[in-house]
Parts: C-alpha cells; sequence; structure tokens
C-alpha cells in the first residue's frame, strides 16, 4: 500500500508556530480559564436524541484566541484545501466540499496560547464522555482540524463515520463554532439529518460563537450549507480503539494483511494523512 499525503506535501503539525507576542502568558491562562465542562442535562439529551447543542460553551475571549490562531496560522501557509475521504481515497473534490483546514492532532509542539486551553478542553471533553457512555474513547485517536470556510463554502450531505474504513472509529463529531457577528443571511448552518429514512426532517444549527455541537459520528447524516461569509470552526472527532470485531467487520479476506493497515490508518487519520 501507499501512504498519500490528504492534500498538501506540507507537514501538517510539529512546526514551530509563531509566539502571538501580544498576549503575555501569565494573562492567556486567567483571560482563558476555566476549561468548560458538559452540563449533565447536555449528556442526557446527546445520549436520547445522537446530539446535542451547547450555546456559549467557549467564552468570548477563548473564541477571540482561537479566532487569532486561524488567522494567523492561515497567513502563515500552513491551512490546505481539504479533500475528502478517510483511507480509501482523498481526493479533493470541491463539488462536495469547499473549504480549508490544518490539523491540531497529533498535539503541536509549540501550541499556541489558543491551543494551550483548547488541547484540555478536548481531553475534558472526551473523558465526560467516556465515562458517561462507557466507550474505550482513546486519547491517542483524537482528530480535531481548524476549518476555515471562504465565502461561497461549503460541505454536502455526508456521514463522519464509514464502514469498513478507520473513520468506523469515530464516536463522537465535534464542531465548536466561531464567527463572532453571525446573520441569518451569512448562511453556513449545519443540516443535522435527524432521521436517516427521512430527508425532509432536520436541524438548521447557526454557527455562532462559542457554540458546541456534539453528535454521534456513525449516525447523523449533515451538511455545511453554503455560506456568505468566512466561516471559522473547530471540527473534531473523537475515536474509540480497535476492537477484534472492527477486524472482523473489515470485509473478510486475510486479516493478517488486513490487521496492520487498519491499525496504522486508524493512527494516521489523526495525522492528516491516507492511505490507499
Ligand atoms: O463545519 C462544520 O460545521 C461541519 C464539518 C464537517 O461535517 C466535517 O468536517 O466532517
Ligand atoms: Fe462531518
Amino acid at each position: 500500500f501507499l501512504i498519500k499525503p490528504r492534500s498538501s506535501p506540507k507537514p501538517p503539525t510539529g512546526f514551530c508556530h509563531r509566539p502571538l507576542t501580544s498576549l503575555k502568558s501569565s494573562t492567556i491562562s486567567q483571560e482563558l480559564s476555566p476549561i468548560p465542562n458538559l452540563d449533565p442535562s447536555i449528556l442526557n439529551e446527546l445520549s436520547s436524541q445522537d446530539y446535542a447543542i451547547v450555546p456559549n460553551f467557549l467564552t468570548e475571549e477563548q473564541v477571540d484566541a482561537i479566532i487569532e490562531d486561524i488567522h494567523s496560522l492561515r497567513s502563515d501557509d500552513k491551512f490546505s484545501v481539504a479533500g475528502i475521504g478517510q483511507d480509501a481515497s482523498n481526493t479533493i473534490n470541491s463539488s462536495i466540499r469547499k473549504t480549508e483546514t490544518m490539523f491540531i492532532y497529533p498535539k503541536l509542539q509549540f501550541p499556541t496560547p489558543a491551543l494551550t486551553f483548547l488541547y484540555p478542553t478536548l481531553s475534558k471533553l472526551s473523558s465526560t464522555l467516556t465515562s458517561k457512555f462507557n466507550l474505550n474513547l482513546s486519547p491517542f485517536l483524537h482528530e480535531a482540524l481548524y476549518a476555515y470556510y471562504p465565502h461561497g463554502g461549503y460541505y454536502k450531505r455526508h456521514v463522519d463515520a464509514v464502514p469498513s474504513s478507520a473513520s468506523i472509529l469515530r464516536s463522537f463529531s465535534f464542531l465548536i463554532y466561531l464567527n463572532k457577528s453571525w446573520k441569518p443571511e451569512d448562511g453556513g448552518c449545519l443540516r443535522l439529518y435527524t432521521d436517516v429514512d427521512d430527508d425532509s426532517k432536520y436541524k438548521d444549527v447557526e454557527p455562532t460563537s462559542g457554540k458546541l455541537v456534539i453528535f454521534k459520528s456513525d449516525k447523523l447524516p449533515h451538511e455545511v450549507l453554503e455560506t456568505s461569509a468566512e466561516r471559522l470552526a473547530v471540527v473534531g472527532w473523537f475515536n474509540r480503539e480497535v476492537t477484534a470485531s472492527d477486524i472482523g467487520n473489515l470485509g473478510g479476506g486475510d486479516l493478517v494483511r488486513k490487521l496492520p493497515i487498519f491499525i496504522a490508518s486508524a493512527v494516521l487519520v489523526g495525522v492528516g494523512v491516507s492511505m490507499l
């Protein structure tokens, strides 16, 4: 098999990011704390309807720090045009997806101020979900990226966890929205299809600043409606560990050959690399 970069030859992580000199590290932790947590009522909602929405999950200061990060990293040319697909193919297909992304896992060696609180925020979220749903979410298989949708950006209907691929390890998808003065005419709502057999049943979620959306990755098809303004988000997935039945479900054939590919691709999902 061949290891193929997701969309760009640039390494997605591990570079030294230019420090944000306008913020002093002592003020950063104060401004950007506390690390948010999920209310038990939200977890119950997630359990009963497979998705939950938390307006104002992040504070305004936390959102500002991530916005600053995205703009700064984009101007440093760290973003790439995103492809689609996980491990079968990773073609850049602009009829399905128009967005630019930058992976933030594996963790950057020199995290920016925003990542300094985002990493613990995401690991706290993952531990909360692990205990509530009794899942084996692996801290080593977190995936997340900064997403920048230009004016006219979109992502057509899809499901995040697709059988017979490493993406099936995705248990929960999460989105954190960052558009501070979002207006209905800006578009870019997240359309969550709440009944897989009935396209007329959906919920449109406004991508307003600080909002967290979380849903079961294999349950809810969703799409990003066309934006009429720049749209910024943190997008990610909490993956569970590989089980024996995952291997069985790969569709028969030579398990000895498939096992290392599956495990390697599960790991590689996190570094923005796909396999052919
Ligand atoms: O940006 C969003 O709201 C959703 C992105 C998404 O569905 C994905 O990247 O899989
Ligand atoms: Fe998605």
